[in-house]
C-alpha cells in the first residue's frame, strides 16, 4: 500500500451519500475471480489508468483501492467517531469466520485462527454479547474458534445455538432442544428437512467431482462447499457443469458463490440477515431501539447481513477487503489483522468507559467532568448522521 493509501486508512475518509446496488443473490452464471471483483463505477473511473506506471510500478490498483476507502472509511481510522455514535448503545458483536477472523488459506481444514485473534474475540465477547457467523458447519467452526463466551451460527446461519429466551412461537417447529448442550440452550435449524437430501448431494457432488484435480467437497452440514482454490483455470467450467448436473434433480436447492467455492444450499428464505436479527430477538434486544449491531464479514454471504443493519437503520456494517468491491457496508478493514486491532481497540474502549460509569456513580449525575462525560443524544444515530442511509 502507499503511503498516501496508509494515510488515507488512518484518517478514516468521509465516506458519501452514494449507495451501492449489489444484491447476493443465487446465481445462473458464476463470474468466477470473485476476490478481486471491482465496483463497476471504480472500474469504470480507473479503466484508463491501468496502463500508467511509474518507477514503482502500476498505480491504477491504488487509486482504485483509495477512491473505495473514501466511500467505505476505515473502521480503525474512524473508530473515534463510531464510539462517539455507540455511547449509550447495546452493542451487539457480529463476526464472520473466514476471511474475518481467519486469513483465507488454501486448504480450508487449515484455516486457524490465531491464539491472538482467540484472545482479542474472548475480550470483546466478556462486554459485548457475541456471534461468529459462518459458512462452516457449527461443529467446525466451535473447533476453530474454541471460546465458550461466544453464540455459534454456522450453515451461513441455519444452524443457530442459543441460549432459551423469548421466542416466536411461529419459529417453534425450527426448534430442537440442543441434547449435548446446555439445557437451557436451542438450536435453531429453518432447513433441518432438507438433511437427507443434501447427505445425497454431498455424495453424488463427492463422486462426480472426483476426477476434477484440485476440487474439493465439504460437509457443512445444511449447505454443501464444492471449493476450486486449487483447480485449474481451463478446469473450472467442467467442474461447474458437473455441479449444476448434480441439482438438476433437486429443485429445492440452489448454488451461490464465495471466494473460489461454489455453495448449494436449499432454497429458503434464510441467511446470515435473518440469522443476525433471529439472534437479537433470542438475546431480547429485537424491540430495543438502542441496539447497534455491528457486523465483520468480508464475503458474498455478509451482504445479507449489512442489508439488514442498514435496514434497521442503526449499526455498525464493516466490511473486510483488500480490494474495491460493491458492498452494502459502510465501513471498511483492509484484512484479518486490521479486524484484530479493531477488536482490541473495542473492548478496551469499553473497558475505560466501564471504569468511567463507575466513576459516574462514584460522581453523581451531571458531576463527571467534561471529558468523562457521555456524547449528547446527537451522536447516537451513527449510520444516519453520516448520511449512510
Ligand atoms: O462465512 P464464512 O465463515 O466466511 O465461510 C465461507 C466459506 O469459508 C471457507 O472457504 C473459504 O476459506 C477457505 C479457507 O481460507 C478457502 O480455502 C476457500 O477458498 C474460501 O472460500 C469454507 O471452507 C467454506 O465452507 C465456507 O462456506
Amino acid at each position: 500500500m502507499t503511503n498516501s493509501a496508509k494515510l488515507n486508512r488512518t484518517m478514516g475518509l468521509q465516506r458519501s451519500s452514494t449507495s451501492n446496488k449489489q444484491k447476493v443473490q443465487p446465481i445462473t452464471k458464476v463470474v468466477k475471480n470473485d476476490e478481486n471483483s471491482v465496483d463497476l463505477s471504480l472500474a469504470s473511473i480507473t479503466s484508463n489508468l491501468h496502463d500508467i506506471s511509474t518507477p514503482n510500478g502500476p498505480i491504477s490498483s491504488d487509486l482504485a483501492y483509495n477512491s473505495w476507502v473514501a466511500e467505505h472509511p476505515s473502521a480503525l481510522g474512524s473508530f473515534d467517531r463510531m464510539m462517539k455514535a455507540a455511547k449509550g448503545k447495546r452493542v451487539v458483536v457480529f463476526l464472520d469466520y473466514d476471511g474475518t477472523l481467519s486469513p483465507i488459506v488454501d486448504d480450508p481444514d487449515r484455516a486457524f485462527m490465531s491464539d491472538e485473534m482467540r484472545a482479542a474475540v474472548r475480550e470483546v465477547a466478556k462486554y459485548f454479547p457475541t456471534a461468529v457467523i459462518s459458512g462452516r458447519s457449527r461443529d467446525k467452526l466451535k473447533e476453530f474458534v474454541q471460546l465458550s463466551n461466544v453464540y455459534y451460527a454456522g450453515s451461513h446461519g441455519m444452524d443457530i445455538l442459543v441460549p432459551t429466551g423469548p421466542l416466536n412461537p411461529c419459529d417453534a417447529k425450527n426448534h430442537t432442544a440442543a441434547i449435548d448442550k446446555k439445557e437451557s440452550d436451542v438450536l435453531f435449524q429453518p432447513a433441518k428437512r432438507f438433511l437427507p437430501a443434501i447427505q445425497e448431494i454431498r455424495t453424488l457432488l463427492e463422486e462426480i467431482t472426483r476426477k476434477v484435480e484440485g476440487a474439493r467437497v465439504e460437509d457443512n452440514r445444511f449447505c454443501i462447499s464444492v471449493h476450486f482454490r486449487k483447480v485449474r483455470d481451463e478446469d473450472y467450467d467442467i467442474l461447474e457443469a458437473k455441479v449444476k448436473y448434480v441439482l438438476k434433480n433437486y429443485p429445492e436447492f440452489h448454488l451461490t458463490l464465495g471466494k473460489k467455492v461454489l455453495e448449494v444450499r436449499p432454497s429458503i428464505e434464510w441467511n446470515k440477515g435473518h440469522a443476525l436479527e433471529y439472534i437479537l430477538d433470542t438475546l431480547g434486544f429485537s424491540s430495543s431501539s438502542d441496539v447497534l449491531p455491528l457486523y465483520i464479514g468480508d464475503d458474498r454471504t455478509d451482504e445479507d447481513a449489512f442489508k439488514v443493519i442498514r435496514s434497521r437503520g442503526l449499526g455498525f456494517p464493516i466490511i473486510v477487503s483488500s480490494t474495491p468491491k460493491d458492498t452494502k457496508a459502510c465501513y471498511s478493514l483492509h484484512d484479518p489483522s486490521e479486524v484484530l486491532t479493531f477488536l482490541l481497540r473495542l473492548a478496551r474502549w469499553r473497558k475505560e468507559s466501564s471504569s468511567s460509569r463507575s466513576l459516574a456513580q462514584i460522581w453523581g449525575p451531571g458531576n463527571l467532568p467534561r471529558s468523562l462525560n457521555r456524547g449528547s443524544n446527537r451522536d447516537l444515530e451513527p449510520l444516519k448522521a453520516q448520511g449512510n442511509i
